[in-house]
């Protein structure tokens, strides 16, 4: 690949509602937006998909605006690679830092689909033409969360995840279950729970969820082997899954049933898809995670929920359901609970550039 520049721009926008889970809120969003430019004058997208502060995971903004500029940025331009499968390697001198990784890796993901003209999907192997849409509430308030689940199913979605935790989980389901009996519906805890609770989880079990993702510790997969052997739920990891080798752990160790696949917490595409080839062979379903994200990762995301073994609708919703307006062109959009994977090359999608200049509030340009 012959690189002439990587730009990269801090954007932040308001979301349209407060997302919350029981570590917090988010009403603002910031990330990094790369751009790979290569001297025949193809660009490609990715983001940057940590969070302002390290509540999900310890990267953060900074932290990889840090990494790429000092460290990827550099190794990229002093080594080069000849394909994007390098880049996990040619990276793998920095320890950890996923988010990073894969804001960089995911732009040449998309600039090499782009120099062979073909979309990203096909690019990775994808075989799925449209995936299945489904959409998080991250909304407390019952009645509120009720009202805004009614919205997203007369809107298409196939599938709802709600936030639970110790305060809110048995009698949260329960008013859900009662008022949409047939709903495909899971529940995410992002760490809430601890083996002392096995009895409030294994209570869960009446409801029919799909799955129950992440109960225990954010780094833990023996834990929820001994929980799993307790529940009928799926468990689903999420946090704890950083690396191939955690999936494989976590499969052998019987942790788990399901993954939650997301590029960014596993360090890019390549490795997403070596999860997924790997939960194929073993017979575990994955689905595509979310990240309160942009167009562009939200593209990646869909670009990697075309391989066949996608098979659960993941958190892939629109782009106007976080944003007033995106910063992408055209945007993402969902018909009849669908979203179709685009046939142009690469990502499929633009930047939108008026959009662009109102939302960033830093760039910075590294020639190679
Ligand atoms: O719609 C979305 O992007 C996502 C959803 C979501 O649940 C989430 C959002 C931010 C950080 C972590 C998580 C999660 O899956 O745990
Ligand atoms: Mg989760």
């Amino acid at each position: 690949m012959d690189i002439k520049a990587v730009k990269l721009s801090i954007v932040k926008m308001p979301l349209k509602l407060p997302f919350t889970t029981h570590l917090g809120s988010v009403t603002e969003r910031e990330a990094i937006i790369v751009e790979v430019e290569d001297r025949n004058g193809f660009i490609g997208y990715g983001e940057g998909v940590a969070f302002s502060s390290p509540w999900y995971t310890e990267e953060t903004v900074n932290t990889s605006y840090h990494v790429l500029k000092d460290f990827l940025i550099p190794l990229l331009n002093k080594k080069g690679i000849n394909h994007p499968d390098e880049a996990y390697l040619l990276f793998s001198t920095v320890r950890r830092n996923h988010m990073a990784k894969a804001a960089l890796e995911t732009a040449l993901w998309d600039l090499q689909a782009k120099i062979e003209s073909l979309p990203l999907s096909k690019l990775i192997g994808g075989t799925i033409e449209a995936i299945p849409a489904g959409v998080v509430v991250g909304n407390p308030d019952l009645p509120e969360a009720l009202k805004q689940i009614e919205g997203y199913l007369e809107q298409g979605f196939q599938r709802v995840k709600v936030k639970i935790s110790p305060e809110d989980d048995f009698q949260y389901i329960s008013e859900i279950r009662k008022q949409f009996p047939d709903l495909p519906l899971m529940a995410d805890a992002n760490s809430a729970y601890s083996l002392e609770d096995v009895a409030r989880l294994k209570a869960l079990d009446e409801f029919g969820l799909l799955m129950i993702e992440q109960p225990l510790g954010y780094d833990d997969i023996i834990d929820h082997a001994k929980l799993q052997s307790q529940i009928e739920t799926a468990i689903c990891l999420d946090e704890s899954i950083v690396t191939f080798d955690d999936a494989r752990k976590a499969v052998e160790l019987g942790s788990c049933k399901v993954i939650n696949i997301k590029i960014g917490r596993v360090g890019g595409m390549g490795e997403a898809k070596r999860i997924h080839d790997y939960c194929v062979s073993k017979g575990i379903s994955v689905w595509a995670g979310g990240m309160i994200e942009f167009g562009i990762s939200r593209a990646h995301n869909i670009a990697l929920a075309s391989l066949p073994g996608f098979t659960i609708p993941g958190d892939i919703s629109g782009s106007d359901r976080y944003w007033e307006e995106d910063i992408i062109d055209p945007e993402i959009t969902v018909h009849n609970g669908m979203i179709r994977i685009p046939e142009r090359p690469g990502i499929g999608y633009e930047l939108n550039k008026k959009r662009m200049k109102e939302v960033t509030v830093f760039e910075e340009r590294f020639e190679f």
